[in-house]
């Protein structure tokens, strides 16, 4: 274990082994929010392998604070136990300048959980800071391709607030996940249609990672065929199908007393395996990406989830060919107007002037009901 507040080494590649002939040059992966509940279940999966491939050594580099040092250990140390060989080097530290050092991929996690009487403003403000703090931080230290998916909510307006702290990075390689949106939805279709999960494709989730989320019913199909010809309920599809998602994380905090954290964490793999492997010709995933350039008329310079496809090299290109219709139309700009009026509240964090917070008062965090 390797730490920029008590430094002891690491593991380093030994060249004369076989095996590691055939591996790809090392992967620098940094982890925010290291040691709460998702990443205790990424972590794992990360160095297994299963995420970046069998031949893709992985440095994990893990953020923590002074809160949490201590529980950063005891991570590191379990991860150093379970004897990953793709897992070369684990170092853990508290300064974002130290961890994120050549960082080719940073999964921004750690966010203050909203609490009781807290108003959503002051949610935007105080994790803003945090984002703001580690784009300058990305900007000054990371590859200059890092890619950087960010899940501390609200993860739209985090993202934008990261990106505009980084202007030494693409705004492109900037994402916010809603990954566990689109797979929530595939799995709402499979039940509804009785099919495997699987046989869902080109699940679209548009907008914000909030109660104004749109599951995109129009586009996705079942079994390769549009789901309306599959599933002929259409006030099912218009009014449960897309409230159950735009609810899940909701109902699942009722239910479990926390946010979800094993299904969140697939998704972030999910995420990152649909930009290292070639999108299935035909298919396409979701993800929130910055919407300067868009090809549907979305408002510029927010961070919206919209439909991409990855030629496997970490990259993306927004699909062009999706249908749309007024029932899609109206949604997504519900779900634009939010994200327009976070980025109003978070200005005085991106630098675009003093903050005006007017935010729509129904509208929250998946898990806010
Ligand atoms: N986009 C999505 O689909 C989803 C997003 N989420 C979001 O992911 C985030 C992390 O969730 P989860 O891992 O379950 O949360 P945990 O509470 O288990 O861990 C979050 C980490 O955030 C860090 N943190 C940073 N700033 C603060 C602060 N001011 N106060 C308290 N903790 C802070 C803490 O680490 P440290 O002390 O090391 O900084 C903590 O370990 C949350 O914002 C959650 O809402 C959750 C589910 C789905
Ligand atoms: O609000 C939360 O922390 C939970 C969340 O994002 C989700 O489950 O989608």
């Amino acid at each position: 274990m390797a730490c920029d507040c008590s430094a002891s080494s690491a593991y380093s590649i030994n060249t004369k082994d076989e095996k590691t002939k055939s591996w790809k040059k090392l992967v620098n992966v940094a982890v925010s929010g290291a040691a709460g509940m998702i990443s205790n279940h990424l972590l794992f999966k990360l160095a297994s392998g299963e995420v970046f491939g069998q031949d893709q050594p992985i440095a994990l580099k893990l953020l923590g604070s002074e809160r949490s040092i201590q529980a950063l250990e005891g991570v590191a140390m379990e991860l150093e136990d379970s004897l990953y060989p793709l897992l070369r080097e684990v170092s853990i530290g508290i300064d974002p300048y130290v961890v994120f050092e050549d960082a080719e991929w940073a999964l921004l996690i750690g966010a203050k959980p909203r609490g009781p009487g807290m108003e959503r403003s002051a949610l935007l403000d105080i994790n803003g800071q945090i984002f703001a703090e580690q784009g300058k931080a990305l900007n000054a230290v990371a590859s200059r391709n890092v890619k950087v998916i960010v899940v501390g909510n609200p993860c739209n307006t985090n993202a934008l607030i990261c990106l505009k702290n980084a202007p030494n990075i693409p705004a492109k390689n900037f994402h916010a996940l809603t990954r566990l949106d689109e797979n929530r939805a595939k799995c709402q279709l499979a039940l509804k249609a009785g099919v495997f999960y699987d046989k869902v494709s080109n699940m679209t989730i548009w907008g914000n990672h909030s109660t104004t989320q749109v599951p995109d019913f129009l586009n996705a199909k079942i079994n390769g065929r549009p789901v309306k010809e599959v599933i002929k309920d259409t006030k099912w599809l218009e009014e449960e199908f897309t409230k159950t998602v735009q609810k899940r994380g909701g109902v699942l905090i009722q239910k479990w007393g926390r946010s979800s954290a094993a299904s969140t964490a697939v998704s972030i793999v999910d995420a990152i395996r649909s930009l290292v492997n070639p999108t299935p010709e035909g298919d396409w995933f979701s993800t929130g990406v910055y919407t300067t350039g868009n090809p549907y008329g979305i408002s510029e310079d927010i961070v919206f989830s919209m439909p991409c496809r990855s030629k496997g090299d970490g990259d993306y290109e927004l699909v062009k060919d999706v249908a749309m219709d007024d029932f899609l139309w109206e949604r997504i700009k519900k779900s634009e107007a939010e994200l327009l009026a976070e980025k109003r509240c978070v200005a005085h964090l991106t630098g675009e002037g003093n903050a005006f917070c007017d935010l729509p008062g129904d509208t929250m965090l998946p898990g806010e009901m």
